[in-house]
C-alpha cells in the first residue's frame, strides 16, 4: 500500500517537472544558476573561513549571531537584489495554472523548488560548496559533513491564506531557513527543545526573521512560526539530509527505514535515490 503511494508520488513529481519545464518561461532565467554575486560578502567570508584548514567551530560562530535557542545560528546570506528577483520568479510561477506540489502537509501554499528546476544548478551547489563546509563544523553529530541530499521549498504566509505554522520538527538533519521578504509584521519563528524533550519541560524562545538573513538549526529541534498580522512572508527552506545518519534511523518515526526505489532524492535515505516508507510531514 505504502509502496504504491510512494511510486505514485514519484510519478506525479516526474509529470509535474516535465510539464513545468516544457510550459513555464522563467522571468529571471539567470537566477536558476547559483553565482557568488548573489551572496553578501559577509557570507562569503564565513564560507571561506569554514573551508580553511585551520577553521574551528568556536571561531566560526563568532562570525555569526548566536540565537537564544541552543545551536541556532543566524547570518546574512543573500543580497537584496537576489531576494527580490527570487521572489518575483516565485510569484510569476504562482500566477500560472501549471501544476504545483506543496512543500508538505502543513503548507497549503508555497512551491517545491525541484519542480521548478532549481535543484541541479542552484540548490545542489549551494548545499555542497557553501553550506556543507559550515555544517561540517557546526553539526558534525547530525551528519553535517556528509549532507548528501535536500528538499528545498518556499513557504508563503499571507493574510487570507496560511498565516502560521504549527510546532513541529523537520524531515531533515540540518535546516536552513532564509527570509526573502516581502513586507510583513509579526510571524516570528519560535524554538522549543529537541523533539524527545517533553513539552511541559520546554521553554520557547522567539526569533524575528529579517529579509536576506538565514537561520541554521537542527531538523529535530522543535519549532513553529507565529501568525503574521500584516503583509506577506516568503521563506526559502532547505531540509538537508545525511543518508548515513538517516539510513540508521528515520528521523520521522525513529525506526530503521525500509527502502523502496524512487526518483530524485526521495526522502534522502540512500545515495542511490531510494526512499523510505516512513511518511514525511
Ligand atoms: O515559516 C518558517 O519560517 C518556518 C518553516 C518551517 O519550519 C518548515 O517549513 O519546516
Ligand atoms: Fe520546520
Amino acid at each position: 500500500m505504502e509502496v504504491n503511494r510512494r511510486k505514485m508520488l514519484g510519478q506525479q513529481y516526474v509529470d509535474r517537472r516535465r510539464e513545468i519545464s516544457t510550459n513555464y518561461n522563467p522571468l529571471h532565467p539567470h537566477i536558476y544558476q547559483l553565482q557568488d554575486s548573489y551572496f553578501v560578502k559577509e557570507f562569503l567570508d564565513i564560507v571561506n573561513y569554514a573551508k580553511s584548514k585551520t577553521a574551528s567551530s568556536e571561531e566560526l560562530v563568532k562570525m555569526m549571531s548566536i540565537e537564544n535557542a541552543e545551536r541556532v545560528f543566524s547570518f546574512q546570506i543573500f543580497t537584496k537584489t537576489f531576494c527580490k528577483e527570487f521572489m518575483e520568479e516565485i510569484t510569476c510561477f504562482e500566477s500560472t495554472n501549471l501544476p504545483k506540489g506543496r512543500p508538505n502537509t502543513m503548507n497549503n501554499y508555497g512551491v517545491l523548488l525541484n519542480e521548478l528546476g532549481f535543484d541541479e544548478k542552484f540548490m545542489t551547489p549551494l548545499r555542497i560548496n557553501y553550506l556543507r563546509p559550515i555544517t561540517r563544523l557546526l553539526f558534525p553529530d547530525w551528519g553535517g559533513d556528509n549532507l548528501d541530499s535536500h528538499k528545498a521549498f518556499i513557504v508563503k504566509y499571507k493574510i487570507g491564506e496560511d498565516l502560521a505554522l504549527n510546532y513541529h520538527y523537520d524531515n531533515a538533519e540540518v535546516t536552513i531557513n532564509v527570509s526573502l521578504g516581502k513586507e510583513f509584521t509579526e510571524g516570528s519563528l519560535f524554538f522549543g527543545d529537541m523533539k524527545w524533550v517533553p513539552v511541559d519541560e520546554t521553554t520557547c524562545t522567539e526569533y524575528q526573521h529579517k529579509p536576506t538573513c538565514a537561520i541554521l538549526h537542527r531538523g529535530q529541534h522543535m519549532h513553529g512560526a507565529l501568525p503574521i498580522t500584516h503583509g506577506e512572508r516568503y521563506n526559502l527552506i532547505i531540509w538537508m539530509r545525511s543518508s548515513e545518519t538517516r539510513n540508521k534511523m528515520c528521523p520521522m518515526c525513529d525506526m530503521k527505514p525500509t527502502l523502496v526505489k524512487t526518483v530524485g532524492y526521495g526522502d534522502g535515505f540512500t545515495k542511490q535515490s531510494d526512499v523510505s516508507l516512513c511518511s514525511p510531514l
